[in-house]
């Protein structure tokens, strides 16, 4: 309703239920009805709009105040507060939005959004009825309706609000991200990189600024500034420019928007070279930047009864800040060499993989005891590709469902590692079966047997080797491209042949006992030592003698334990347990008999009880039956 102060705008409650309704000003505007308030079943509560307001108002549901949660609310919740003082809710939510002109001589715009997705039908109207303000809203209860993917169930597991697709999925399709819109900024931040590479020695005036999802302050040219380039002997002149644009198609977005871009110039002699090569170069190694600069991140699976409801995601993630390099990988030299070629090979295949009519990825299997390195391989692999990594929990994933939905949510330039695989799953048919037939023997370990098993098929995951099959080539696993998947396992003979086969698993990498280059490398990252004179024990102990010692076991013992510790003091602790690994074999197989002798020892106690139990019983002694002439007896 309209008035001389302002609007007046009533809120009121048709629900069967209570709501709490949500104020938020756009920014610098006040704070209105304190931000929100609590609305019984049929009430309403009024609130005066000044002239020049815009915000929005939303309604928050399932609300209690009385826990110092975080979240409130089941939908809209403003950080669990009634009075939202500024905030705005948490989507997905139904909005109204307003923008009350400064000019009383201007319209006055309202609109119900669904942008932010749905939690209850909402309508609004004018007073004075006009021509030009109809009702607008949605009196649909959509949540009936709201596909899976987009439901928020509470803790009953009751749907309560319904995402928005762009929400739900975070893609420019469904994010209105208009595609030309979109690929002209991503070439701007790629000439923006490339232009910064070196701008900060050659351009007069700089401006720094902290991007969100960059490692660094980027610095960039700044507004005006001019500076040259050089391509194959051809010269260029950068500028970068601001302009300002007036938006009239959204009321209540700022009035003016900042156009940002850069002007090109060069002789007209050369430009040909500049339109045929130059501007693909800026783009292509400024995009190589952009990667290089951005934070990295490191996802696991959440267990899908957490994918609806507040958490709302399928992968969580941390930055991924692990320090592992090819450098400091501790492994053969041309093995690692060859590694890194085949990385690189598989970067810059794009088009390659696409003339063979193949999906752009590649699979690495990882194999060998604990403590050699699989997941430090990983690290160094994804810091030298500069992907995110996917660490895929299978035991939590329910089932081949859930796995291809998962896998769908994953983004390019990214290492899915699936670790131990042999024990995420049963993959080991044949072997078990056997493994049964020896158990047969023994009663008692059998039924122990069955009780886990049935345990098992309960609770644990249904995922299966064709699922598994499925998720690394089967038909979604080529969106996104350029992924590498990663299986490690301590024991490569108990995964099926299929999930191994080259084609699968591209490339398997055997990752050993620590040889004497892998140990160099080790003194290197640990004591900062190239050479010393007892290399040559360590090399005789790890080449001649053959010792065996994992890469972890090796760093633990060249570790300084205290501060200052002599390098000298470490490499000899080294040697001692190189010595003691060697007589160890030989402990161990003594140790082994003398658990063997023991445990043969157990049985035949149990043996004897068992016996005696039954005499004791009454029943027939097996032993003393002997057959004399004329018959049987005891
Ligand atoms: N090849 C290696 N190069 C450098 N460091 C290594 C290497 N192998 C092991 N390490 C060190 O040992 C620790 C354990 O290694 P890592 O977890 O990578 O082994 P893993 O083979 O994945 O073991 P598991 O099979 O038990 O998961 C790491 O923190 C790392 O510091």
């Amino acid at each position: 309703k309209v008035n001389c102060h302002g609007v007046t705008f009533y809120v009121q409650n048709k629900c069967s239920f209570p709501i709490w309704p949500a104020v938020a000003p756009n920014s610098g505007l006040p704070v209105l009805a304190s931000g929100g308030f609590y609305l019984p079943c049929g009430d309403t509560r009024r609130i005066d709009v000044p002239w020049g307001w815009s915000g929005r108002i939303w309604a928050r549901t399932g609300c209690d105040f009385t826990s110092n949660w975080n979240q409130a609310c089941e939908t809209g919740d403003c950080d669990g507060r009634l009075e939202c003082n500024g905030l705005i809710g948490k989507p997905p939510a139904t909005l109204i939005q307003i923008a009350v002109q400064a000019d009383k001589s201007k319209l006055n715009f309202y609109d119900v959004s669904l942008v932010d997705g749905y939690n209850l039908p909402v309508a609004v109207n004018s007073k004075p009825i006009s021509s030009k303000c109809t009702i607008l809203g949605c009196h649909k209860d959509l949540k009936t309706t709201c596909p899976d993917e987009l439901q928020v169930l509470n803790e009953e597991g009751r749907v309560v609000a319904c995402k928005s697709a762009c929400l739900a999925f975070d893609n420019d399709r469904f994010c209105c991200r208009n595609a030309e819109r979109f690929e002209r900024s991503e070439d701007y931040a790629n000439i923006q990189s490339y232009l910064n590479k070196d701008s900060s020695s050659r351009a007069k005036n700089l401006r720094a600024n902290t991007i969100k999802g960059s490692k660094s302050v980027v610095l960039s040219l700044d507004d005006h500034e001019e500076i040259t380039d050089e391509f194959r002997g051809v010269k260029v002149w950068w500028q970068s420019k601001t302009h300002q644009i007036e938006s009239r198609s959204n009321p209540y977005q700022p009035k003016t928007e900042e156009s940002r871009f850069y002007i090109l110039k060069c002789h007209i002699r050369d430009r040909k070279v500049i339109t045929n090569e130059y501007i693909d170069h800026v783009k292509e190694e400024g995009k190589k930047m952009e990667l290089k600069k951005r934070e990295r991140k490191l996802y696991s699976n959440n267990p899908s009864h957490s994918w609806s409801g507040y958490k709302q995601t399928k992968w969580s993630h941390v930055t991924f800040e692990h320090p592992a390099t090819f450098e400091t990988l501790a492994m053969d030299n041309k093995m690692k060499e060859d590694i890194k070629n085949d990385l690189t090979k598989f970067r810059n295949s794009q088009d390659y993989y696409k003339k063979i009519g193949k999906a752009w990825k590649r699979g690495y299997l990882l194999y060998g005891p604990p403590g050699t390195g699989k997941s430090t391989m990983v690290a160094a692999i994804a810091n030298f590709l500069d992907y995110d990594i996917y660490d895929l929990e299978l035991t939590t994933v329910k089932d081949n469902t859930e796995l291809k939905r998962l896998l769908i949510e994953t983004a390019g330039k990214s290492i899915i590692v699936i670790e131990d695989i042999d024990c995420s799953l049963d993959l080991t048919g044949q072997r078990k079966q056997k493994n049964e037939e020896e158990e047969d023997e023994d009663e008692i370990s059998m039924i122990e047997k069955q009780m886990k098993k049935g345990q098992g098929e309960d609770k644990g995951s249904q995922v299966t080797l064709s699922g598994l099959l499925n998720f690394i080539d089967g038909l979604w696993s080529a969106c996104g491209g350029e992924r590498i998947i990663v299986f490690t396992t301590n024991f490569i003979d108990k995964l099926d042949p299929a999930l191994i086969r080259k084609g699968r698993m591209d490339k398997h990498i055997e990752m050993s006992y620590c040889g004497f280059e892998a140990f160099k490398v080790l003194a290197k990252n640990y004591l900062n030592v190239e050479d010393d004179d007892l290399f040559q024990e360590i090399k005789r102990l790890l080449e001649i003698e053959e010792i065996k010692m994992t890469p972890a076991d090796v760093g633990e013992n060249l570790l300084m334990k205290k501060e200052n510790e002599a390098k000298e003091i470490c490499l000899t602790r080294l040697i001692d347990a190189l010595k003691e690994e060697k007589e160890e074999p030989k402990r161990r197989i003594e140790v082994d008999e003398k658990k063997k002798k023991e445990e043969e020892e157990i049985k035949r106690k149990k043996r004897e009880e068992k016996k005696m139990k039954k005499e004791e019983k009454g029943g027939p002694p097996v032993i003393s039956k002997v057959k004399s002439r004329g018959g049987w007896f005891k």
